[in-house]
């Protein structure tokens, strides 16, 4: 019966491809390039934490005229999560920080108007924007050479991990999507190689597959929530704004506006949602949404806040189920599909479908007759509540068999992975892989607790047999069966 569910990582990225376990990954891409040097490694001594890069690309953002603000609110500078917005004066809640006009974005215009737009036109506007990045990169005279000189080369996001540091995230959800979307990079990487690089070798110097995830890695820690997919954008300055976990305002810090009554020119203005003294730095909420996988994945930093910690069920209705095709129609009537997946949030209740859906999945034997088309109108409805006790039971068994599977994954325990914590001064990336496989695994023992908790409650709960009678009148107040005689 295991086989109707299945308990496994969810992909944040929708185009992935399956992800893979981790055992059947290397630290090294599944195929071979040149040994030619990176681009990275070629052109950026890492310099961009240096002041003297800082100061240079301020001075292009003057030199420019990427802020028209001559005493601007705010100015680059060195903080503990590398490069930040530092306040120049006291700046109030709301006010804007800065203002950034289309022409010193990058995006796919931007890429469209290069010397590499011709090349460019079918792909993917982050694909783009990479080899975008990278050419310019290559190039000692680019335009955005001091823009580039500042960006980092790797964050703490998981994707930039050795396999001994990904080896603290082993069991975990974060490690199969980690693997997932560098397989996904991987694969664009070939698809892009093959029919653009590759064909037009003297446009393009040599990216490696390094280079290509150094850049995937820039665009999804640099972008702003709102402005990807199609509007993917980088924007120079607005991008060095750092996140604050104590900033929980739903207000959007951000915004793109008309530059004025006759300009078809657009502007991306930033404010400071709370107010900032001078000195301080200005920094904002990037995503009340996310999970504490997306954040480190997308930024390499993880929140201690506990509904950040969230852990992804997948259920499945198993293509061997005689009523296969009976409970998929019921499913996607009721807007779910033959694999549906279930979100828990630590600290809070199960997600509302995922009990009428695990009782679809489950149901069978003297149940089955619930799936006859009378009831197509009123199933769901039927499934919100307790069907019987075995089919129950069953959902209460399978789940509970799930977390017990999962929760043995992990390489330590939850005690184990406290005290770490606990004892603070944690190198960052390994504070990230113990809050995430923490976070995780109690939402695991919450889960499991639901079910226990279920389990003990089977003989109390009212079935739709015992529901059924209550309706016809069938069933005293005491809950004996009433039976009469036809006079
Ligand atoms: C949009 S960039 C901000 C500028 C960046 N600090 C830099 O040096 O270029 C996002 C990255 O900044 C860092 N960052 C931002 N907020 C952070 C925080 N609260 N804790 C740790 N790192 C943070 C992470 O490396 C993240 O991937």
């Amino acid at each position: 019966m295991n086989t109707l569910f299945s308990l496994s990582p969810s992909s944040f990225f929708t185009s992935y491809k399956p992800l893979k376990p981790f055992s059947s990954q290397t630290n090294k891409p599944a195929f071979h390039f040149t040994k030619r040097l990176s681009i990275n490694s070629i052109l950026s001594p890492t310099t961009h934490t240096s002041s003297q890069a800082v100061d240079t690309f301020w001075q292009w953002v003057f030199d420019k005229g990427v802020i028209s603000n001559k005493n601007p609110a705010v100015k680059p500078g060195i903080v503990p999560e590398g490069l930040g917005l530092i306040a120049q004066r006291n700046i109030s809640k709301n006010e804007v920080v800065l203002e950034v006009p289309n022409k010193f974005w990058i995006n796919s215009d931007t890429v469209a108007a290069s010397e590499i737009g011709k090349f460019c036109g079918g792909l993917k506007p982050w694909v783009s924007i990479a080899l975008f990045l990278l050419i310019e990169k290559a190039r000692k005279d680019s335009p955005w050479r001091s823009y580039l000189d500042i960006l980092p080369d790797a964050t703490n996001s998981t994707l930039y991990w050795s396999e001994e540091e990904l080896s603290e995230l082993q069991g975990t959800q974060l490690l199969s999507t980690t693997m997932g979307a560098k397989d996904y990079v991987q694969s664009e990487f070939l698809k892009v190689e093959e029919e653009i690089i590759l064909p037009n070798k003297n446009m393009f110097p040599s990216i490696t597959f390094d280079d290509f995830l150094w850049a995937f890695g820039m665009l999804r820690s640099r972008s702003f929530s709102r402005l990807r997919g199609q509007n993917f954008v980088l924007i120079p300055l607005a991008d060095l704004i750092n996140h604050s976990p104590s900033i929980t305002t739903q207000d959007s810090a951000y915004e793109i506006k008309g530059a004025g009554l006759f300009s078809r020119d657009l502007l991306f203005s930033l404010r400071t949602p709370v107010p900032v003294k001078a000195g301080e730095q200005v920094m904002i909420q990037y995503d009340l949404e996310k999970s504490n996988a997306e954040l480190a994945l997308d930024y390499g930093f993880v929140e201690s806040r506990s509904n950040r910690s969230r852990y992804t069920l997948t259920l499945q209705i198993s293509e061997s189920d005689p009523f296969f095709g009976d409970k998929l129609d019921i499913a996607e009537t009721n807007g779910l599909g033959e694999t549906a997946y279930f979100d828990f949030i630590l600290g809070e209740s199960l997600p509302p479908a995922m009990l009428p859906y695990l009782r679809l999945v489950a149901l069978g034997g003297t149940d089955a007759f619930l799936l006859e088309s009378i009831f197509s109108n009123s199933i769901w409805g039927h499934l919100e509540l307790p069907v019987s006790r075995a089919n129950e039971e069953l959902i209460c068994q399978v789940i509970r068999d799930a977390c017990r599977t999962a929760l043995s994954g992990y390489g330590t325990t939850i005690e184990e992975d406290e005290k770490l914590l606990e004892g603070g001064n944690l190198d960052p990336r390994l504070e990230v892989a113990v809050g995430i496989r923490a976070g995780e695994k109690k939402v695991l023992d919450q889960i499991d607790g639901i079910f226990k908790d279920r389990e003990l409650e089977l003989d109390m709960l009212e079935y739709y047999q015992e529901r059924r009678l209550k309706d016809l009148g069938l069933v005293g107040e005491q809950g004996d069966i009433i039976f009469w005689e036809p006079k």
